[in-house]
């Protein structure tokens, strides 16, 4: 290895007497990152005009990031609490993720969230951190019409399935669609998704979910929505 390639392989991965490590090392790519958008996968709902799913929005690190961050907040300290709000201006993590969606939808060639959307400011202003222990969900909703279009939401924790039911009455469970969201995962709502579809997640039961034929282990599942406000 000459001087030049060692100078470079130092200040890329820090000093090493080992050689073979370096050998190893030097046989990687030089950027370990991958930029963002390279790596992240979408999914559009089919059936959901404006729903897209990436499962892979965030790296097992920055989710335990994140729910550090979360919990160091001290707003679930008290059993009872499963819930926090914040308006306007969001914790340093929550801007921090806004960015990162707003980067990552950029970065990407796909209509993921229409221009006016992602390019207001601030793209969110409100904050919802959810809480759910096993056996707890939420009810069937269309989100409040007092916040604009264009809705994240990201899990942390265990995984569930989000079920989607058109507004217009069907016959129950007529043209269902379910979402299962991953640990680390973000959904997009815009448009129909947002305004013409309901919401909700059933975990009434520990062994009520199931995702392609398999019961979920219900564990505890933190999310974080972002939206924003309406103007007055
Ligand atoms: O926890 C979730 O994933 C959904 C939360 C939600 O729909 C809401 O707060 O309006
Ligand atoms: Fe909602």
């Amino acid at each position: 290895m000459d001087d030049e390639q060692e100078q470079h392989l130092k200040a890329a991965f820090g000093d090493s007497s080992d050689d073979d490590e370096q050998q190893h090392l030097a046989d990687r790519p030089e950027k370990e990152t991958p930029a963002i958008g390279d790596s992240t996968e979408w999914e559009r709902v089919e059936d959901i005009d404006g729903l897209w799913l990436c499962r892979n929005f965030l790296s097992v690190h920055h989710q335990s990031d994140l729910l550090s961050a979360i919990l160091n907040e001290g707003w679930f300290v008290e059993e009872s609490i499963n819930q926090a709000m914040r308006f306007g201006d969001l914790p340093s993590w929550a801007t921090e993720v806004s960015d990162l969606i707003r980067e990552t939808v950029e970065s990407v060639d796909l209509p993921l969230l229409p221009a006016d959307l992602l390019w207001r400011e601030p793209l969110f202003d409100q904050l919802i951190v959810n809480l759910y222990q096993p056996g707890e969900g939420i009810c069937a909703h269309v989100d409040l019409l007092r916040f604009e279009d264009g809705i994240a939401i990201v899990s942390l924790e265990s995984p569930c399935v989000m079920r989607f039911s058109p507004v217009e009455e069907k016959e129950e469970d007529e043209g269902v669609v379910d979402v299962l969201l991953s640990p680390g995962s973000l959904i997009l709502m815009s448009g129909d998704a947002r305004y013409r579809w309901k919401h909700e997640i059933n975990r009434k039961q520990i062994g009520f979910q199931v995702w392609e034929g398999k019961e979920i282990d219900q564990k505890r599942r933190i999310s974080i929505t972002l939206r924003k406000l309406c103007q007055a």
